[in-house]
């Protein structure tokens, strides 16, 4: 007999301590499987041996006829007794290697992992599966102080595993609001290899309503998994059409387009931005023809999220965190384009926490930075920082970094300078316009990521006018955002080149001025004359 194949995708770990007052587990149980549960684990950490086989027993009854396989947390004997198809166990727990002596050849056995090093022992001992987590904060569980690992935690260990293939779920703290984040912030970034599911116990347990928590979990799993075989394609967390070959003819046409769809629609660009840069950022969107709000309290931004065209987090001034935390993770939750402006983050220890802890509470679509930030980012230490301004040369190979960024992070990697890169991962377009007075103003690179917001806006908004199918549900944004970044660079940027160009501009303050002129003037047809762009 071989072993069952197993479908990982929604793996419910029981726990009858969290039911709702009242609420029968068998029942709830029931529920959870007829909303989509495929793989249930009994876990019980407090009850006697008997009790614990009577609960496997009738959980294997109810299973059974859903055709769902049943593991046993821990216990190889619980396991034995009832015929389960295998056991989870943890770092702690009986290892793996004497639990498999002990157990039918044709048992699952599902390993703990929250290190690379774990993953690989795992691979090494023959592990059929793995559990990565805790993912976040969770209260089903005493961590004993253990760390969370956050998606990109996982995506280091989706690395390792990559090759041997052996499934991985993620468990610890998943719900709704933070599972399309999960799913692709934790893609591998060089393999591309991905979670398999989510082990899950209160989002379903503590449910009144588990077939309803459970089918809105398996539709975002189902659309994830999807998307990803059906394409086979290194996507981030954008939709761009399938193997489309793009021209820099197209990009310019895309971008032409994305500056009428923003003069049409107005999107509302929400921006928490810092108290240097608010009325510049304001009036550039008013410019181009969107619409500022600059929103920041934590309730304020919450409300908000449904109506906007995309937000913007710049942390400048980081007097906003709560805000930025709200507003980002609701962005995700309703599919809208982020940008991230990590103003000066490899400045100070408090810029690196809080840029870290933003990153693992929600999934930018665009960072945009000098090339300190960057830096910094990419644990690269070509370029410092001295205040908000990056000092010394440029990196070697601009159009790397920024491309092994963007696939380490799922996001689209603005890099600004003389020239700009920008990369989603797969292609990098290289962007030469701009003059040397915008580096005389304050908050021309905030302005900068306020455009980039502004035309994934259009881009998003675009994207759903034509009604192209996409798989709607597990992406975080659809449009093409590329196209949305390299347009707010551009405007930002050719406008700058006419603005400086003017005979009443003498200096900064004739340039500021003139700069919000021209980029209220400035026509597709004038962008597509002027724009310096390659592919590289
Ligand atoms: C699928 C899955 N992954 C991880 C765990 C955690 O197991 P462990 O570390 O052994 O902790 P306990 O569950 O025993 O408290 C799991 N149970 N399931
Ligand atoms: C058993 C376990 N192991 C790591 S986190 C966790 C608990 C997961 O529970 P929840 O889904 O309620 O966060």
């Amino acid at each position: 007999m071989s072993k069952p194949d197993i479908d990982y995708s929604l793996y419910l770990v029981t726990g009858r301590e969290l039911l709702p007052p009242g609420k029968d587990y068998y029942e709830s149980l029931e529920e959870s499987l007829k909303g989509g549960v495929t793989l249930v684990q009994v876990r019980e950490k407090d009850t006697d041996t008997g009790e614990f086989i009577e609960v496997a027993q009738k959980t294997k009854e109810v299973c059974d006829k859903y055709g769902v396989p049943v593991l046993i947390n821990d216990r190889i004997d619980v396991c034995l007794a009832v015929g389960a198809a295998g056991i989870h166990i943890g770092q702690t727990d009986t290892p793996l290697l004497i639990a498999r002596s002990l157990l039918p050849p044709t048992a699952i056995i599902g390993l703990s992992v929250t290190t690379p090093d774990q993953a690989r022992l795992a691979i090494e001992h023959g592990a059929d599966y793995v559990g990565i987590g805790p993912v976040w904060y969770t209260t089903s569980k005493d961590l004993k102080g253990k760390l969370s690992i956050g998606p990109e935690g996982a995506g280091a260990i989706l690395e390792v595993l990559a090759e041997s293939r052996i499934p991985a779920v993620a468990i610890g703290g998943i719900h709704p609001p933070n599972l399309p984040f999960l799913f692709h912030a934790s893609i591998a970034p060089d393999s591309r290899n991905y979670l398999a599911g989510i082990a899950v116990i209160s989002d379903i347990v503590s449910s009144l309503t588990p077939e309803t928590a459970s089918r809105g979990l398996k539709q975002v799993i189902d659309s994830f998994l999807r998307s990803r075989s059906a394409t086979k394609q290194p996507k981030a967390v954008f939709a761009t059409e399938v193997g489309q070959s793009r021209t820099v003819e197209g990009f310019l046409d895309t971008v032409a387009e994305l500056m009428v769809v923003v003069k049409k629609e107005t999107p509302l660009i929400h921006q928490i931005t810092n108290n240097v840069v608010i009325n510049d950022s304001a009036n550039a969107t008013l410019a181009v023809g969107a619409s500022p709000i600059m929103a920041t309290h934590p309730k304020d931004v919450k409300d908000l999220s449904p109506a906007i065209g995309a937000l913007l987090i710049n942390f400048g001034t980081i007097s906003d965190k709560e805000g930025m935390l709200v507003a980002g993770r609701q962005a995700n939750v309703n599919r809208k384009p982020l940008v991230f402006d990590p103003v000066a983050v490899g400045g100070t220890a408090h810029r690196r926490d809080t840029s870290k802890e933003l990153l693992s509470h929600w999934q930018p679509t665009v960072i945009k930075g000098n090339a300190a930030e960057i830096g910094a980012l990419a644990g690269s230490s070509e370029v410092a920082t001295r205040g908000v301004d990056s000092v010394g040369s440029s990196f070697k190979d601009p159009a790397a970094l920024v491309k092994s960024l963007a696939r380490r992070r799922g996001a689209i990697i603005v890099l600004t300078g003389e020239s700009d890169y920008i990369s989603d991962g797969e292609t990098v377009l290289k962007a030469s316009n701009g003059h040397s007075l915008l580096g005389h103003i304050t908050g021309s690179g905030c302005m900068t990521g306020t455009l980039i917001a502004t035309f994934c806006a259009g881009a998003r908004l675009s994207h759903l006018a034509t009604k192209q199918v996409f798989e709607g549900e597990s992406m975080l944004v659809q449009g093409d955002m590329l196209a949305g970044a390299l347009a707010g660079v551009l405007v930002m940027t050719v406008a700058a080149d006419v603005a400086a160009a003017r005979e009443d501009v003498r200096g900064p303050g004739t340039f500021r001025a003139a700069l919000l002129d021209e980029l209220y003037n400035l026509t597709p047809e004038v962008l597509k004359q002027r724009a310096k762009i390659e592919i590289l």
